[in-house]
């Protein structure tokens, strides 16, 4: 096998052969460099810390009895900074929203992540990126590239170790802040000068009316809430623990189908910048452990006994 054969016939075709020649010993040469990807899913990497009960390949499969699932809102972005309509525009951190992001992180620095989900905006994707540089288990988090057949194949890792060292980055639309439509750019408090405060508070924080030609926060849960049920909730099924860095609006329509709140009692959920919540996925149902409201270590996070294992295995792999 030679790099000629990965020019010629790509990595899949090489992988099968490799596969197919198990009498010659080519498998272990193949499991030892190559890790085949099936593009519909990304790797399935299970840190063997991550769940105590995962100390030998026979649990590996085991589903753990419960998950761990972190929310984020971004940190502060440019445009927080200067009070305008931000919605899907692409914005960077401000630098308050940097330290914000690390400030999460070291929150967080304890709890296992196998798997996380950002927004397509580079606010949640630096908000994650960063909180993961606090984190004790120190994986490399990558930005999966599923885009295109070419994205796949030259994005792919040839090291089994490494990709156990690695942390899968979903990046997906739907979890975008609510497009803000003929809001995006103005500042909210000129808005509300231009057609009144009660109009943009009622645009800003209704359930079903949408700003001009934009989303109402229904709409935004439409595309939010279907994701999180579709793509991550089966994840957490399968005992992967979870972290989303998003939005706002798009993490108020997730808290609404996990904590069962009704479109009146969504209305004055308000999410700070940058403060994890924890919950638990156990049995199907999903438990709060955390508050925004409580940004104390204490307050955020009620241990689990999981948890409170993980972070014990953790201490002894790093003393
Ligand atoms: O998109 C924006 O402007 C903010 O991120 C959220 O705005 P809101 O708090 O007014 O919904």
């Amino acid at each position: 096998m030679n790099l000629e054969m990965f020019r010629r016939d790509g990595l899949q075709k090489v992988l099968k052969s490799i596969l197919n020649c198990q009498r010659t010993g080519v498998m272990g040469l193949a499991r030892g460099i190559l890790v085949e990807f099936k593009p519909s899913a990304s790797p399935t990497l299970v840190d063997p810390v991550s769940s105590p009960s995962n100390n030998n390949t026979s649990d590996s499969k085991k589903k753990s009895s419960e998950a761990a699932l972190i929310l984020v809102r971004h940190g502060e972005s440019l445009w927080n900074e200067k009070n305008l309509f931000t919605g899907c525009v692409d914005v960077p951190l401000t630098k308050k929203g940097v330290e914000e992001a690390i400030e999460a992180g070291k929150r967080i620095s304890n709890i296992p992540v196998d798997m996380i989900y950002t927004s397509a905006l580079i606010r949640a994707q630096m908000t994650a990126m960063l909180a993961m540089t606090q984190h004790r288990r120190k994986k490399v988090p990558i930005i999966m590239h599923n885009e295109s057949e070419q994205a796949r194949s030259w994005s792919q890792i040839f090291s089994e170790d490494t990709m156990k060292q690695s942390i899968p980055v979903i990046t997906a639309w739907q979890l975008n802040e609510r497009m803000y439509g003929e809001l995006q750019g103005l500042n909210k408090q000129e808005t509300a000068d231009r057609y009144g405060k009660e109009q943009v508070h009622v645009w800003r924080r209704s359930y079903d009316i949408p700003p001009p030609n934009g989303e109402s926060l229904e709409m935004c849960a439409e595309r939010a809430v279907a994701y999180f049920r579709d793509q991550i909730e089966p994840q957490l099924q399968a005992g992967k623990n979870v972290m989303i860095a998003a939005h706002g609006n798009s993490l108020r329509s997730i808290i609404m189908y996990l904590d069962k709140l009704t479109s009146q009692e969504v209305i004055s959920l308000e999410l700070s910048t940058g403060i994890p919540m924890l919950y638990i996925f156990k049995e199907g149902k999903f438990i709060r452990r955390g508050s925004p409201v409580g940004p104390t270590e204490a307050g955020v996070y009620a241990y689990t006994r999981t948890l409170a294992q993980y972070r014990q295995k953790l201490d002894e792999m790093l003393h």
